[in-house]
């Protein structure tokens, strides 16, 4: 490595008005065109000498708006298609000179090189063209070389110069370049927005090479390419995380910073969502779309449901799944697939409730809610399924594809009857209901359910067995012998008898359950000798 003279050092605040750099000369090169023309009217009239790159050039000069071209500062033709347009000494010294030091002015002057303080590039579209489903060579041909090599170079150089490479701040840059130049604080930032941009650009190339161009033998296999990589951006601080003594943000992925997802939520009401609330909303979000277009209500605590249910509609279901465990659902979060009505805000409005999370509130039913001052209110559209779902471990992340509700063994008619009556419609039909809800519930789930609600879950256990318990006591809670005539989903085998002999002992009145233990005989028998149905579903849902 050559040794490189130290800079001469400011002393001065980055933010200090001493730090601002006039801009005299710009290098405009984008693919997207939007605001050009207002951003080149408004350097030209800031008195900012224009350099641009083929259609950008055209595009500004067909406003009448003075601009050299590119090709006129290198004396070399864009050429190749477009391959090479900037990549050019004359283009990248102007850019990189280090204008603190007297060495790098020297050499520009020497070589006739003028520097630019000014960089405005976008980037051709190649995750657009990807999801159009173009054929590779396209692909390819949409990969910007010269684009990126100019944002880094002038990244790296903010101390001499400002690069932008979104539209949403041609605003900022007329507005500095009217005003005596950005200052070293702000090209600072906007560097940081500029390395983020070709990193994100670059995850996109990279991903796709690994996962769909050039995947080697065990992505082919497994469907996982060599590499992942993705890009969150923070989206807000929060007060803090799981504890008050753990500091906490929320970062956005793509799909959340284009407000989809909980993360993109739009919220209505109420204070700012903590941690804990992101978790159970999240939970009690995906639970709520498990059953197709019925009107469906979870409620969560702790990522756990303490009631679930479908109805005739959003108030019918939620008083079904308020019912289930009401002394929990104090302080719950609580979801809906539909528009939360006036009548389902009149019965939630009484309850202290974290979040309400919902496809849309009706004007009456925002009335209601917001007159409660903590409760908060978001609007998240359907979920978008992602495919597949991460989880950092130490030294690591583990990638699977999201246990989905459509996966084989969740329609009823796969179920194989291990023993007991074929189940009538009305019992099916709460069987499928429990099947689904029980997807909900964390380590080693329970759930009785009656007439499309759940009326005893049981969770977080580490055997089988104390689940079931919990399950049943919470079904007759305060007497209430809602277990009697319930019937019950296991979202894993029953390893012993033990567990269904619980359930079995409560009077639930049909089972069902994956199957597949090796003591399934035994479990099968527990049933046979109550009279009781059991369905084998042949899939599980376990969720950890
Ligand atoms: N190859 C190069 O030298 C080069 N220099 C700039 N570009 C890109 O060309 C686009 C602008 O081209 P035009 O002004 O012709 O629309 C920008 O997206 C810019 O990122 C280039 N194209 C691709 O690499």
């Amino acid at each position: 490595m050559s040794a490189v003279p130290p800079v001469p050092s400011t002393q001065l605040d980055p933010a200090s008005d001493e730090t601002r750099r006039p801009v005299r000369r710009a290098l405009v090169s984008v693919y997207d065109k939007t605001g050009l023309v207002t951003l080149a009217t408004e350097l030209h009239a800031a008195g900012v000498e224009l350099v641009s790159t083929g259609s950008t050039a055209a595009t500004i000069a067909a406003a009448d708006i003075p601009v050299t071209k590119v090709e006129g500062l290198t004396g070399f033709p864009e050429c190749l298609d477009g391959r090479v347009k900037t990549l050019h000494p004359r283009v990248h010294a102007g850019i990189l000179a280090d204008t603190r030091r007297p060495e790098h002015l020297a050499q520009l002057d020497e070589l006739g090189i003028e520097a630019f303080e000014l960089v405005v590039v976008n980037l051709y579209p190649f995750t657009q063209t990807v999801a159009s489903g173009a054929g590779p060579d396209e692909c390819v041909e949409q990969i910007d070389i010269g684009g990126p090599s100019m944002v880094r170079a002038a990244a790296k150089n903010h101390p001499s110069v400002a690069v932008v490479v979104d539209p949403a701040r041609y605003e900022d840059v007329a507005a500095a370049a009217a005003g005596g130049g950005f200052t070293l604080a702000q090209r600072r930032l906007l560097a940081a927005e500029a390395f983020a941009h070709t990193a994100a650009y670059d995850i996109a190339v990279s991903g796709w090479f690994a996962n769909a161009y050039a995947p080697d033998e065990q992505a082919l296999e497994s469907g996982f390419g060599a590499l992942v990589g993705a890009q969150w951006t923070r989206g807000e601080v929060l007060r803090y995380g799981e504890n008050p003594h753990q500091s906490a943000a929320l970062y956005l992925s793509e799909a959340g910073r284009a407000g989809q997802g909980l993360a993109g939520a739009t919220q209505l009401h109420g204070k700012a969502m903590s941690y804990n609330n992101y978790v159970d909303a999240d939970a009690a979000w995906r639970a709520a779309h498990d059953h197709g277009d019925a009107a469906t209500v979870a409620i969560i605590k702790h990522a756990n449901p303490c009631g679930i249910a479908v109805g005739a509609d959003v108030a019918d279901a939620h008083a079904k799944a308020h019912a289930c465990d009401p002394v929990s659902a104090f302080g719950g979060v609580i979801a809906t697939n539909q528009r939360v009505t006036l009548a389902a805000a009149e019965q939630i409005a009484p309850v202290f409730t974290e979040v309400v999370v919902a496809p849309a509130f009706d004007d009456d039913a925002l009335a209601v809610l917001t007159q409660k001052k903590n409760i908060r209110l978001l609007v998240v559209d359907a979920p978008e399924a992602p495919i597949v779902e991460m989880r950092p471990v130490s030294g690591g992340l583990l990638l699977q594809h999201v246990d989905r509700v459509d996966a084989a063994g969740d329609d009823p008619a796969t179920w194989t009857l291990a023993t007991g009556e074929a189940a009538d419609d009305a019992t099916l039909a709460d069987l499928a209901f429990a099947w689904r809800a029980v997807r909900a519930v964390k380590s080693n789930a329970i759930l009785l359910a009656d007439d499309g609600a759940s009326v005893g879950v049981g969770m977080g256990q580490v055997n089988r067995v104390d689940s079931c318990r919990l399950a049943v006591e919470r079904a007759n809670s305060g007497g209430a012998e809602r277990a009697r005539g319930a019937v019950a989903a296991s979202d894993a085998f029953f390893p012993f008898a033990d567990g269904l002999q619980v359930l079995l002992d409560a009077g639930v009145r049909a089972v069902v359950q994956p199957g597949g233990s090796v003591r399934d005989e035994e479990v099968i028998e527990a049933a046979r000798a109550a009279g009781v149905t059991l369905y084998l579903t042949g899939t599980r849902h376990f969720a950890h």
